[in-house]
């Protein structure tokens, strides 16, 4: 092949494409697609995805390929083609969906240099110039002193100084130093004769290879021999030791131990379960399975049993679990079960321990991935099995472009490999259970915690009834006894506060009554400017109260409390009990979850306070209580779907309570008992959640019935912004059909940001055949807008927040 098409590293509209390049002789069948190149652009060098090869081109004056970026091909072809469909469904730049499948680290870095031109000599240079380049090599424009710029700048345009793009990757490999001796036992021992007395530090490092003649890390050589380095060298030097660099990887989990364990015998129910799956392993057939299964029935245990399978036969597997380094017991589960076969990906990783992880699956040296949303774009060839655990979470969803559904990659991938892919939750997703009702997916149902433990009992607080009954205090009389009692019995206790949604909706402290919109069903936003209550979803604003509208009464205002706060409470009113607190100040340092995690399991802390990062995943017998501070904070988030996620978030964390021997026990704290949210969470009760849930989506044209899309226009200049709102809006009503509904324009939930005036237009459609066009179209008739003056267009194809 002659010629090969590029993607250069521009993220832009008029780049957005492919660009031919010669392949050069030296190159001839060494290029492939998939791999990273140097190419010359404009005045500039860039690299580029290498996406085809071809013989022909069109064009006239096509230049040659500079160098090769990679030794081979970084996306298979697989990714390659996934990368297109990602660009096309997301509306985002090739470059962008390439990019975003291969780790941070490997993002590239352009370096600029200054060197002497080649018709320069370098005695015509100014002396200090001169001066910095005897000091060593090509001087890099970014560490440039200030002093020299000018003079620099001077000689560039007199041709005598060139500056020159080198590209690098962030990230380098890790390479260790190993010595060793050159010489065999008997001669280092005569070399030791040869030297002289005062050479003793060199005589203390032969005689070490004396006896152990072993290559060894030069990091512990100098550290059983104080001072050895010196030695070493010399010593390498008279050709006596040599040193080499070896690659290693870096293992986030060096440390640990996992003790293995073996396959559980499933119960019937899992049984059940399991056995539609392993039926598509064996036909080699994809098949979206949902896997509803309450807390505890004992999912993770068939994935593992699945996985299982699936490595025995040669094939490899792909694991998404929530923001794993927040679940570490997830990982030890994986980890015990497969061993090194396990590469784990998450964001509590180093970019370099990303990166190796990210090298060991592409090496094959693991075949499973356990990982957060990215870790859906691992480079397996072979892929047999797919799981998405905890599927509804919002997480899976990647809120900058790409914009893609970590579900929708999954199920792209298990068509092209012919594999099962499983989605597990015990609140499943309205979209996917939908699906599961359809028939589009398969549904799997496990109704029972292993070995028939019971679901805790969960007790609803009525905390207005709190209030007239003269209790102030964040803690209920029912939930302050549950916890003593705990603390009295040596049993442990989880109390969430739920902070997502504080100080964004206005309450009434006496009644429960939160102001709503009357056209949108959902609760308005509190703006400290102006003091006014607006919905975000359409235009509709009004005044903030001053007494309620539903009661009278004066205590009307907006929410908000702190973790802390609740532990200073907490200490005040039970000295006695050991508190650990988990929010994003004691969990922000590397390792800081993990351990809190292991203090609690380990008993040093009788009660586990924290956000929702506490809320899923974790297992620990001695759990009896789980106390839900407040569960209204995002029942009136501006979001259609926040009764979806607070039945969800009271599940899970109600699933924290009772797992092993010990019942449990549960209760919410509620301004708002009679919302059947709280109240069917309450009774576990997921199904009629559904049915209830959809018929309010139904009715307000909300997903699953309908699909949405969220465009937002942000500019410094309010004006502008709301002017090109208005003109998309008109824009949309011209081109798509009458089904659709066009919502807005109207200021975002967050209307500036960072000195940028936001407003949004929202799309409810069900079925619109051209609508990748006229977004794209919309795109493209923006992008001049958007490079020239401060426009910003954002259109997110079925958005998870509106914010
Ligand atoms: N077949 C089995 N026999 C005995 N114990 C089991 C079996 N399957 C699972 N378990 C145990 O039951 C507990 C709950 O199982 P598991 O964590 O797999 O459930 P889950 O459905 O994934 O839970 P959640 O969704 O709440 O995280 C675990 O401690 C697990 O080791
Ligand atoms: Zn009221
Ligand atoms: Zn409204």
């Amino acid at each position: 092949m002659r010629y090969a098409s590029v993607v250069v590293d521009v993220p832009a509209k008029g780049t957005d494409k492919l660009f031919d390049y010669e392949i050069p002789n030296k190159f001839a069948g060494v290029i492939q697609p998939g791999m990273r190149v140097i190419v010359p652009f404009g005045s500039r060098k860039l690299t580029g995805f290498v996406v085809q090869l071809k013989n022909e081109t069109d064009i006239d004056s096509v230049k040659p390929i500079h160098s090769l970026f990679d030794p081979e091909p970084v996306l298979n072809h697989e990714l390659l083609e996934l990368g297109a469909w990602l660009s096309e469904t997301t509306l985002c730049y090739k470059i962008t969906a390439f990019q975003a499948m291969l780790p941070a680290a490997m993002k590239t870095r352009y370096i600029k240099e200054i060197k002497p031109s080649s018709s320069a000599q370098l005695e015509d240079l100014p002396e200090e110039i001169r001066t910095a380049f005897e000091k060593g090599g090509p001087l890099s424009w970014e560490d440039l002193p200030s002093s020299l710029v000018a003079v620099v700048q001077k000689e560039i345009r007199n041709g005598n100084l060139q500056i020159d793009y080198r590209v690098e990757q962030k990230q380098k490999k890790r390479l260790v130093k190993y010595v060793k001796p050159l010489l065999p036992v008997r001669e280092l021992e005569e070399q030791l004769q040869h030297l002289p007395a005062r050479a003793h530090k060199q005589k203390e490092v032969i005689q070490f290879f004396i006896d152990h003649p072993n290559p060894i890390l030069l990091t512990e050589l100098t550290n059983s021999i104080q001072g050895a380095s010196i030695a070493v060298k010399a010593l390498i030097k008279k050709g006596i030791l040599t040193e080499e660099q070896v690659e290693i990887y870096r293992d986030p989990y060096e440390h640990k131990q996992f003790p293995r364990t073996k396959p559980l015998p499933l119960t019937d129910e899992q049984k059940r379960a399991m056995e539609p799956i392993l039926d598509k392993l064996n036909r080699h057939e994809h098949e979206v399975f949902l896997m509803y299964g309450v807390t505890g029935s004992g999912k993770t245990e068939i994935y593992l049993q699945a996985i299982e399978k699936v490595l025995n036969e040669g094939k490899e597997a792909i694991v998404l679990v929530p923001e794993i380094s927040l679940t570490p017991q997830m990982v030890q589960r994986f980890k015990s079960r497969f061993g090194s076969q396990v590469a784990v990906l998450h964001s509590g990783l180093s970019s370099g321990e990303k990166f190796d992880e990210w090298r060991k699956i592409y090496r094959k040296e693991a075949k499973l991935v356990v990982g957060a949303r990215s870790a859906i774009f691992a480079p397996f060839q072979n892929i047999g099995i797919i799981i998405i655990d905890e599927e509804h979470e919002t997480s899976y969803k990647q809120e900058e472009s790409p914009r893609y559904h970590a579900r929708d990659v999954a199920i792209y991938r298990g068509k092209y490999h012919q594999c099962p892919v499983i989605l597990g939750s015990a609140t499943p997703t309205l979209e996917s259970f939908a699906r599961a009702q359809k028939g589009v997916y398969t549904l799997l149902t496990l109704k029972e915690r292993v070995n028939r433990r019971p679901l805790p009992e969960v007790h609803i607080v009525d905390m207005r009834e709190e209030l007239r009954n003269g209790n102030r205090s964040m803690f209920s009389r029912t939930l302050f006894e549950k916890l003593t009692d705990r603390l009295k019995k040596g049993e442990q206790s989880v109390l969430l506060l739920n902070k997502r949604g504080y100080s964004s909706f206005v309450m009434c402290r006496n009644c429960g009554h939160v102001i709503g919109c009357p056209h949108c069903d959902i609760s308005l936003t509190y703006h400290r400017h102006g003091e006014k209550l607006k919905c975000h979803y359409c235009q509709f604003e009004t005044a903030m109260p001053s007494r309620c509208p539903e009661c009278g009464s004066e205590h009307i205002r907006f929410f908000g409390t702190g973790t802390q706060r609740i532990e200073e409470e907490l200490n005040r009113l039970i000295p006695e009990a050991r508190v650990i607190r988990m929010d994003v100040d004691t969990t922000s340092r590397k390792g800081m979850h993990e351990k809190l995690l292991n203090a609690f399991g380990e008993k040093k802390a009788d009660i586990l306070l924290g956000t929702q990062m506490i809320a899923k995943g974790l297992d620990f017998p001695d759990v009896t209580l789980v106390g839900v501070l407040s569960a209204d904070t995002m029942l009136h988030l501006p979001d259609f779907r926040s009764g979806e996620k607070t039945f969800q978030l009271l599940t899970q964390v109600s699933g924290r309570a009772g797992r092993h021997e010990l019942p449990g026990e549960v209760v919410i704290q509620t301004y708002t008992p009679e919302h059947y949210s709280i109240q069917l969470a309450s009774l576990h009760d997921f199904e009629t959640f559904y049915r209830q849930e959809m018929k309010m989506r139904k009715s307000f044209a909300y997903p699953p019935y309908y699909f949405l899309i969220l465009i937002t226009v942000s500019h410094p200049n309010a004006i502008k912004a709301a002017e090109v709102t208005e003109k998309i809006g008109q824009y949309l009503k011209l081109h798509l059909s009458n089904e659709a509904q066009i919502l807005g324009p109207v200021s975002s939930p967050i209307p500036k940001m960072k000195d940028r005036y936001r407003f949004q237009c929202m799309i409810k459609y069900k079925r619109e055949k051209n609508l990748y066009k006229t977004l794209k179209l919309l795109f493209e008739h923006y992008e001049e807008d958007m490079s020239q003056t401060d426009l910003k267009l954002m259109i997110d194809l079925n958005p998870y927040t509106i914010l």
